[in-house]
Order: C-alpha cells, then structure tokens, then sequence
C-alpha cells in the first residue's frame, strides 16, 4: 500500500493543444493571451496544426499518460484520484481543480509535462495554478496545490531516453561514430529566459540539458559499444528575428554535421516528454527535409511519452514529495552532476527574465515571510 498522504488527489498539469481546425485560433489566442495578436495573424502561427488537420497530438498523449499513472498508482495500492488539466486548452486547469474540488480534495499534488526548470516549463505553470486558486477563492473553493520538483535528472525519465537512443541507432543499422553523431534537441527560449532559468539554481535550462545529454550518450555508448559524439541543438524558436533566443537551430546543426563529414545523424529529443506538434512538425517535418536534402539517412528516438521506466519514475517522484510532506527524508534519486532540484521554488526562481518581478503572483513558492501566530 503506497501512502500519498497528506495528498487526496493529483494533478497531471499540461500546455494543451487544439483537437480540431475550429480550435486552432481559439488556442492560440489562449497560448498568446494578452499580447493583442491579430487572429489573422494567428492563423498564420497555425499553419503547422492545420498542416495535421487541426488537431495535436498531445492532448491524446497526456491521456495515455495519466491512463498509465493510473495503472501504476493501482499496482502499488495508491488509491488516489488523478486528472489531467491544461494551460491553454481543455480540460483547463481551472475546472480540473474545481472538479477536484466538488470531490472532495484540499491538497493537491501536481505534475508538470515539463521536465525542465524555466519560465515556460516551471514558473508559468505556477503563475497559472495561482490564477485557477484565486479564482476558486472566489467562488468559495479553498485548496493547497504543490507541484513535484523538476524530473530532468529523474532515473526513471533518463533511462527511458537512453533506450529511445539505443534503439534508434539499431534502427539507423549504423553504430555511433563522426559519421553517424547524436544531436540533442530541446526548446529554443529567448537567452533572457535562459539567464533567468539559471538565476540561484545549479544549472541553467540548457545546462540541465547539457547534464542529462552526457549520461544518456554514455549510458547509451556503452550499450551499443562506441563511443557517441553528441551536440545539443534547438528547436521551435519563434518571438522576432530581433530578439535572441538559444542557439544553434537544429537544422543548422545537421547541415554543419553534413559538412564536417557525417553521413547520417540521429535525433533525440530530450526536452520533450511526449512526440507533440513541436516533435512531429519541426522534427520529423523540417529537420527531416533537411536531412533528406542533404542526403542523410536520419532517425528520430521516441520521447518519454508512456515507457515503463518513465511512468514509474514519475510515481516514485509523486511518493517521495508526499513522504517529505509527511517530514520523512525519502530518498531523492537523481542521474548526472547537479542532484535533486528544490520542492518548493525559492522566491524569484525560474522568472522570463533574470532579476525583473513581473509582479504576477506565482503558486509553489517559498514565502519567506515569518508568520505571527
Ligand atoms: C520551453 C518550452 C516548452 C517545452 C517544455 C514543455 O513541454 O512544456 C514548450 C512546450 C510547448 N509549446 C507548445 C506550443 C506553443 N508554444 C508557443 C510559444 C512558446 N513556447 C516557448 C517555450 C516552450 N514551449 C516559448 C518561450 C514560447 C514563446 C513565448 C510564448 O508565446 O509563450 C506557441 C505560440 C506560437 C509560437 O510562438 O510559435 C505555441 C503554439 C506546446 C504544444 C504543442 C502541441 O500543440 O502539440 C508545447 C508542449
Ligand atoms: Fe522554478
């Protein structure tokens, strides 16, 4: 019997994603809110869902998630409701909370599809969960959310990408070498985010990828036995051409690969956790026309998405919060150089840009103001 006490109910927290071309702009305007985008504009951005026929993956992928959740959290006796709620789409996190809510919980734990610390994978999401509880507040709902620290260097998320990477170089039928590298990719971010990310924590967001792509090469390396260049490269980057975001694209990286002699290339995807629109468009789209231009046998490894190692990784992490709730000291494993990231975000951790308090109030936070009993 797995005890999640003091929780009575978790929180599979996501970004969304259209399901049908009607929900295309509606979406976006949501992802974009408060920018005063034109929706002609908005459509433009949307090329790449109606591309796939108005609809993302990803909101499929987050149910075959938390239908995997669910069968974990059974097989080790949790019984614990658990639901998805999402940033820009529905189910929007606000109802999920309020469902949660009329059920009968008042601590919940949350999970972010984020595996990352950065603006737009930790503390966007905190800004959100405060929005949803002041709204609630008001309408009389009162709840205590937490939110699972970032997983980047979780055992159970790395071993899954180092499986996808192993199986991906027997599918190219080439062994790892100059001629056959491994390209990372993660998110781009504007640079600003990318300081900011690493403000106060013990690596920025591409340090921690950077951390997580040397295991997952060696581990890799050994089983294939050769050893694996790697890079790290980008995708997805969008704001203006004025504006710097993290570098280099991954297009890019393949095309200059292709020069310095490799004849074939691998992509591993490690800052997503499941093959959304970002993973299906700008990957096996565009960085494939480019590799197929180029001549370049090339082959993409699976994300996290629902492998055994993941999933289960996932629920030792919702355990081992609870446990510390509790005042335990459970065990928190992690791979690589920079060990286990706060619980709870230090006040200013993770802001769009480094030392600016947009003001915004943001949940999961350390107060660090004495209460007078
Ligand atoms: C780091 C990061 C992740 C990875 C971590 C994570 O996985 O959470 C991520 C995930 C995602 N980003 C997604 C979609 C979008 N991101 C946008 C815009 C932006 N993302 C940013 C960063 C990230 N984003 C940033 C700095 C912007 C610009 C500023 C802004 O606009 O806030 C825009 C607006 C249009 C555009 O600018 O291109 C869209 C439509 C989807 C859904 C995909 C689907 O539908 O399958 C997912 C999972
Ligand atoms: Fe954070």
């Amino acid at each position: 019997m797995s005890d999640l006490t003091p929780y009575d109910a978790v929180l599979l927290l996501s970004f969304g994603g259209p399901e049908k071309p009607d929900d295309v702009v509606p979406f976006l305007r949501n992802v974009t809110a408060g920018r005063g985008i034109p929706d002609s504009r908005l459509r433009e951005v949307g090329e790449h869902y109606y591309a796939f026929g108005g609809r993302s993956p990803i909101n499929d992928q987050n149910r075959a998630l938390l239908a995997e959740l669910r069968r974990e959290l059974d097989e080790r006796g949790a019984d614990i409701p658990i639901v998805l709620g999402n940033r820009n789409w529905e189910p929007y996190l606000v109802d999920a909370l309020r469902d949660l809510h009329e059920g009968g919980a008042r601590r919940v734990l949350t999970l972010v599809t984020s595996a990352y610390a950065s603006y737009s994978g930790c503390r966007q999401y905190r800004e959100n969960i405060a929005a949803a509880l002041s709204t609630l507040a008001e309408e009389g709902r009162y709840l205590e959310v937490d939110k699972v620290r970032p997983y980047f260097n979780d055992p159970g998320f790395v071993q899954a990408n180092i499986d996808a990477v192993v199986s991906a170089y027997e599918r190219l039928g080439v062994p790892p070498s100059p001629e056959a590298p491994l390209v990372f990719v993660t998110h781009s971010i504007p640079t600003t985010m990318e300081v900011a990310s690493g403000a106060g924590n013990p690596a920025s967001y591409s340090g921690q990828h950077l951390d997580v792509a040397a295991v997952v090469a060696a581990r890799a390396a050994e089983q294939l036995g050769a050893p694996i260049p790697w890079e790290l490269a980008y995708c997805s980057r969008s704001g203006t051409a004025f504006t710097p975001w993290t570098e280099p694209d991954v297009n890019r990286t393949i095309a200059a690969l292709h020069a310095d002699g490799a004849a074939n290339v691998v992509l591993a995807p490690i800052g997503f956790v499941s093959d959304h629109m970002e993973v299906i468009y700008d990957l096996d789209t565009e960085a494939r026309e480019t590799a197929d231009e180029l001549g370049m046998p090339m082959e993409r490894a699976a994300t996290a998405g629902t492998a055994p190692a993941f999933v289960s990784g996932l629920v030792d992490l919702l355990l081992e919060r609870a446990a510390s709730e509790r005042g335990e000291e459970p065990e928190r494993r992690t791979v690589g150089t920079l060990g286990a990231w706060h619980d709870v975000c230090p006040p200013g951790c993770c802001r769009l840009r480094s030392g600016v308090d947009s003001g915004v109030p943001a949940a999961c936070e350390r107060t660090d103001v004495m209460t007078v009993a």
